[in-house]
C-alpha cells in the first residue's frame, strides 16, 4: 500500500526513524521489499533523478508496482529524492509518487523559500507530501563542493523561518553527513547539538537525515579483498540513527551502504567463479543479502515490526 511520508511521519516521530532506500532496478526492489517484510517495517522507496533515467521512469515505476503485488502487506512511500522543481512537477502530476524533495538549498534563501512555497501548494492540492532542504551537506554533494567544517550546517533559526514561510511537510537539514562513502575525515559523529536546537524551535516536525550510510568497515573490506580499491571511507554510526529518531529525526537516507552490498556480492562472486558468466545467480545472491541488510537497518532505526501498529493507526 503506497501512503504519503506525512503519514509515514505521524506515526513515527519521536519514537521510530523510517528507512529511506534508494533504488533502480528489479533486484534492488526484491531486496527491499523482502527485508522490509522480514523485518515487518514500513519505509520509503526513493527515486533519484538519476535513477529515473538509468533504465526509463516508466520501468521503475512498473517494477515497484509489481513488487506491491507480490508483497501486498508493504506499506511504503514512493518519493522523489532531490528533485529539481520541473522534475517535481512531473513526480506529482504522475498519480504514482506519493512524496517530493524539492532540493533548492544551494540557492539563496529567499529563492529557496519561493521555489519550495511553488512545489509545496502545487503538490498539498494532490495530497503529495514534500520534502525540503536547508545548509548543505558536508563534503561532496552533488555537483558542489563544501568545505567541511560548521559553516554550512543547518541554521535552527533560518529552519524554523523555512518551514513558516513554505507549508513543506518535512526538513532535510545539514547535522555534519554528506553523501557517499566518505563523510568524516575525523570524529565520526553527528551533531546532535544542532539537532536538539531545531528540534527546540520546530517541535513536532519531521526531520530527515541525508547521506545517512554507515559503509561498514568489514563490507569495504571484503571489496578491497576482492579486488575493489575503496580506501579511505567511513560513514554514520548506526546507533546514533535511534538517538537522531528521539530528536526528530523521522527519515533516514540510504544509498550508498545498498551499492556496496552490490558490489560485494558481484565482487566475490565472480572472483570465486571466474568462469561464470550468468548473471542470475549473483543476482539472486544480492537479493538475499540486501533483504538481510534492509532488515538489519530497520533494526536499528526502529521501524521494525512497526507494520501491525501503523496498520491500525491508517485505519482510524
Ligand atoms: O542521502 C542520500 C540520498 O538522498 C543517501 O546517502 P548515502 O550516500 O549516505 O547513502
Ligand atoms: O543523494 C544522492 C543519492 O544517493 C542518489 O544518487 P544518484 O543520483 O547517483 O542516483
Ligand atoms: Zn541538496
Ligand atoms: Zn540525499
Amino acid at each position: 500500500m503506497i501512503v504519503t511520508t506525512a503519514q509515514l511521519f505521524k506515526h513515527a516521530y519521536g519514537k521510530y526513524a523510517v528507512g529511506a532506500y534508494n533504488i533502480n532496478n528489479a533486484e534492488q526492489a526484491m531486496g527491499l521489499f523482502k527485508g522490509a517484510i522480514q523485518s515487518q517495517a514500513p519505509f520509503i522507496i526513493q527515486i533519484s533523478k538519476g535513477a529515473r533515467k538509468y533504465t526509463d521512469k516508466r520501468m521503475l515505476e512498473a517494477v515497484i508496482r509489481a513488487a506491491a503485488e507480490i508483497f501486498p502487506d508493504a506499506i511504503f512511500a514512493v518519493h522523489l529524492d532531490h528533485g529539481d522543481e520541473e522534475t517535481c512537477y512531473d513526480c506529482i502530476n504522475s498519480g504514482f509518487y506519493s512524496s517530493v524533495m524539492i532540493d533548492a538549498s544551494h540557492d539563496p534563501f529567499d529563492e529557496n523559500v519561493a521555489i519550495t512555497k511553488r512545489v509545496t501548494d502545487a503538490a498539498h492540492a494532490k495530497g503529495i507530501s514534500v520534502e525540503a532542504e536547508l545548509g548543505m551537506l558536508g563534503g561532496v554533494e552533488e555537483d558542489i563542493k563544501v568545505e567541511e567544517g560548521n559553516a554550512c550546517l543547518t541554521d535552527p533559526a533560518e529552519a524554523e523561518k523555512f518551514v513558516k514561510l513554505t507549508g513543506c511537510d518535512s526538513l532535510a537539514c545539514a547535522i555534519g553527513t554528506s553523501h557517499g562513502a566518505f563523510k568524516f575525515k575525523g570524529k565520526q559523529s553527528l551533531h546532535f547539538d544542532v539537532l536538539q536546537k531545531i528540534k527546540s524551535r520546530l517541535p513536532g516536525f519531521p526531520l530527515v537525515m541525508h547521506g545517512s550510510s554507515s559503509v561498514p568497515k568489514d563490507e569495504v573490506d571484503r571489496i578491497n579483498a576482492a579486488g575493489g580499491q575503496i580506501a579511505g571511507s567511513m560513514g554514520v554510526d548506526p546507533n546514533e540513527y535511534l538517538p537522531a529518531a528521539k530528536l526528530g529525526v523521522t527519515k533516514v537516507n540510504i544509498d550508498t551502504d545498498g551499492r556496496l552490498v552490490w558490489t560485494r556480492v558481484h565482487r566475490e562472486f565472480f572472483r570465486d567463479k571466474p568462469g561464470d558468466f550468468d548473471f542470475r545467480p549473483p543476482g539472486k545472491i544480492f537479493i538475499e543479502e540486501y533483504a538481510k541488510f534492509i532488515a538489519g537497518r530497520n533494526v536499528l532505526l526502529g521501524s521494525a515490526n512497526q507494520l501491525a501498529d501503523l496498520r491500525q493507526s491508517l485505519a482510524k
